[in-house]
């Protein structure tokens, strides 16, 4: 007889083993989503609604495996509760995942299944979009749950989050300017920008304005094209990662971060969109003892869940970036509470996160 569908690792999901794992990342619910006729498999994670509900995007990925999918669910819903705290959003934090490639198993039945199991939660959780999934994806979702943010601006939702996300994480690295150079900031300071999608290209021509010298690494051939009337003015590189460079911007996939990449990094920054950026926390001790200032990814990436959390309390767009803008003074206490108790830049925010956390459940 066949062990192969009982023995982890081959068991594709082997939850029962997983329970400690699931049990010390503290969620408060995790949800298995099947629908039979539309091939939809998901997963929501609600990592902690202390400070409101949660809200996070919905990944479409090709996960390998199914175990891979509700690891990234939990890492990724669990940031979220982070990156609302440390914002100052009445949110809580949650992410879902869509297993499959979204290029060819997306429809518009299976968009709408999904929904309504988020319907299902009854505002515990609020979606919105992530890797794989858009605007338009949302509005398809939205016919069957009102749970939606990010919607398409025709359809009544604040549109992309890639300008918002991007000022956010510029105004971090502002942050981290004054810091590392005083004064003149990123003014002549070569930064590299790992990643020119909807976040990076717009993080490019805000750092072309304020006088960076601009890396760029995308692989995706029409990656320079996007960059518009900002593409003669950038450098191109294979990998901004072996470029000497003033700041490091990792805005294309996560844990860029390695023992190996640290080691080898040329940059007094490092301040990008990408989330999870450690492949290991022990990674933010390194970055600290090579003296390289890490603004934490929740941090700087808070501009999009500012954004379309905004939608709930009806902001004009005016105030939601006035309030993204406002990342350049919390990154900077942040910063300087790291210096003044000498402790890396991850601890130093998780305090922020804590403080507010447990002020919400004293609330
Ligand atoms: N869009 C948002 O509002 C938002 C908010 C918070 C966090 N983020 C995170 O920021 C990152 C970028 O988001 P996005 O919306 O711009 O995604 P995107 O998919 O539009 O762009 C990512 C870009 O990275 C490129 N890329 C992939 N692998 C690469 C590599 N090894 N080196 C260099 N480039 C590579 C891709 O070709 C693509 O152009 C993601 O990690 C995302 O989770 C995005």
């Amino acid at each position: 007889m066949s062990t192969s569908t009982l023995d982890h690792p081959s068991d594709p999901l082997a939850v029962f083993e997983r329970a400690d794992e699931l049990r010390d990342a503290g969620h408060e619910q995790i949800v298995f989503c099947r629908d039979e006729p539309t091939g939809l498999r998901a997963i929501i994670a609600i990592h902690d609604t202390t400070l409101g509900p949660g809200l996070g995007g919905t990944r479409f990925y090709p996960y390998a495996h199914e175990s891979l999918a509700l690891t990234d669910a939990l890492r990724l819903s669990e940031g979220m509760t982070y990156k609302a705290a440390a914002a100052g959003m009445p949110l809580g934090g949650a992410k879902a995942v869509i297993i499959g490639d979204p290029a060819t198993v997306r429809t518009e039945a299976l968009l709408e299944a999904y929904g309504r199991f988020v319907e299902s939660l009854g505002g515990r959780y609020y979606t919105a979009a992530d890797v794989g999934t858009t605007s338009a994806d949302l509005d398809v979702i939205g016919r069957t749950s009102s749970h939606v943010v990010g919607r398409t601006t025709t359809a009544g939702g604040s549109g992309d989050s890639g300008y918002a996300t991007a000022l956010g994480v510029f105004s971090a690295m502002q942050a981290a300017a004054a810091v590392s150079w005083g004064g003149n900031g990123l003014a002549d300071k070569v930064v590299g920008v790992e990643g020119v999608g909807k976040v990076g290209r717009h993080l490019v021509t805000l750092l072309l304005a304020v006088g960076a010298r601009v890396v760029v690494s995308d692989p995706r051939p029409s990656a320079l094209d996007d960059l518009r009337e900002s593409a003669s003015k950038v450098q191109r590189a294979e990998s901004v990662l072996a470029e000497r460079l003033d700041v490091y911007a990792p805005c294309a996939l996560g844990a860029s971060l390695s023992a190996t990449t640290v080691d080898q990094l040329a940059a007094t920054v490092v301040c990008g969109a990408a989330n999870n950026q450690l492949a290991e926390a022990s990674v933010a001790r390194q970055l600290k003892e090579r003296s390289i200032l890490w603004v934490p990814d929740y941090m700087a990436n808070a501009g999009g869940l500012i954004q379309v959390g905004g939608e709930l309390t009806n902001e004009r767009r005016e105030d939601v970036l006035a309030q993204v803008r406002r990342i350049e003074h919390t990154v900077g206490e942040v910063i300087r509470a790291a210096l003044d108790q000498d402790v890396t830049t991850s601890e130093a925010a998780r305090g922020v996160v804590d403080r507010r956390l447990a002020a919400g459940r004293t609330a």
